[in-house]
């Protein structure tokens, strides 16, 4: 059997709902987790719970065949015995320290020589070669970002943690590091888990994705199945993005790119640094849907298509379309009445090319 992480702990802070996080996947060395949610709903505790940062009162952690907590056996392993890399959310770099220090911290069990040339690699690794003197003030935010990097896997953790590791960037910057990250991971052959409420990130890094609202996972399974299948309303709501396929870019001028989603062509605006393979996501509330024969708005993408299912979602429904391939939109309960939509129905969906996102499946 794979080994796996296993996660059922019950935390609880003064005054709030308990973070009651049950999740559990099997692990292997490039595995990454995505734990995803909006604010405030209990990812940064349950990461730092598996970092030994955070003491659950009740539950257990489990990773492979060591249990790291057991409240009712009394096992509690302290952080230094789990062998994390642990990145927190602003980096936690030591200002007083050189990039060379900070990289250095965690191997004090190296011999100096043995210390210097895993500096030397990890410089190498993430770029910062030449950089070594400098101290954290001296280094650009992607600079920065690498460095706390390195110093979380310099001592070659069993586990990687990363709290929203991108966030702290500038936009083109974070877009830019989003596809490195992906690769670098790949390279480290660690088993990661990284806290992200991006969906985009989401998408691009991890293999496993598990869904936080108020301190509860909804939902664990590939990033695409969680985006495309949400298991209830809940998770719809917290990803946002209920329609992710895979499609082939086939062509990008001025700023605009078509893309091929099974035998049909999309046009999406363009994107830097992506294709040819693509995940193509549209958010539900993107999508209008129209009477056949008539046009009512000026977007790019029309597709026609039947009714395949209609979910009340309260004063919404979420409407999801065969079209070639399965388009989820949200409109009123009155729209839908007025649409006289039911299953079977036809219908024509539209949506700008601008509600197109293009996500690299590299
Ligand atoms: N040390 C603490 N003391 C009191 N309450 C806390 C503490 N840490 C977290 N909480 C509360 O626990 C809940 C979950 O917080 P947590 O930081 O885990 O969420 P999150 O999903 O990581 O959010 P964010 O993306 O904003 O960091 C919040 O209501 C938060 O206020």
């Amino acid at each position: 059997m794979a080994a796996e992480i296993v996660v059922e702990v019950t935390k609880t802070f003064p005054g709030r709902k308990p973070i009651r996080a049950n999740f559990r996947y099997p692990v292997e060395a490039s595995t990454v987790l995505i734990l995803f949610g909006p604010s405030g709903s209990g990812k940064t505790t349950v990461l730092r719970a598996l970092a030994g940062l955070e003491w659950p009162e009740e539950g257990t952690i489990q990773f492979a065949s060591r249990i790291w907590l057991d409240r009712a056996a009394g096992i509690a392993v302290p952080p230094q015995d789990r062998h994390i890399g642990y990145m927190a959310q602003d980096y936690a770099l030591f200002p007083n320290y050189s990039v060379a220090g900070n990289i250095a911290y965690g191997l004090s069990g190296l011999s100096p020589a043995d210390r210097m040339q895993r500096v030397k690699e990890m410089a190498e690794l993430f770029r910062l070669t030449g950089l070594e003197d400098a101290k954290p003030r001296e280094l650009s935010g992607g600079q920065q970002q690498r460095v706390a990097l390195a110093r979380a896997v310099a001592p070659r953790p069993q586990l990687l943690l990363l709290d929203e590791p991108l966030s702290a960037l500038d936009a083109p910057t974070r877009l830019q590091l989003r596809g490195e990250l992906r690769g670098l991971l790949k390279q480290l052959a660690i088993p990661s888990i990284i806290v992200t409420h991006d969906w985009a990130e989401a998408l691009t890094l991890g293999d496993v994705m598990a869904v936080m609202h108020e301190g509860m996972i909804l939902q664990v399974g590939t990033p695409q199945e969680v985006f495309s299948r949400p298991a209830n309303a809940d998770v719809a709501r917290v990803v946002g993005v209920e329609t992710v396929v895979q499609g082939t870019l086939i062509d990008a001028r001025e700023g605009l790119a078509t893309v091929r989603v099974a035998e049909l062509s999309l046009t999406a605006v363009a994107v830097e640094n992506v294709g040819p393979d693509v995940f193509v996501c549209i958010r539900a509330e993107d999508v209008t849907l129209e009477p056949i024969g008539v046009r009512l708005t000026s977007a790019r993408n029309h597709l026609h298509g039947t009714v395949g299912a209609i979910a009340s979602l309260g004063a919404l429904a979420r409407v999801t379309i065969e079209c070639g391939f399965p388009l989820v939109a949200v409109i009123t309960r009155s729209a839908l009445a007025e649409l006289g939509l039911t299953v079977g129905a036809a219908v024509r969906a539209s949506f700008k090319a601008g509600s197109v996102h293009l996500i690299s499946r590299q």
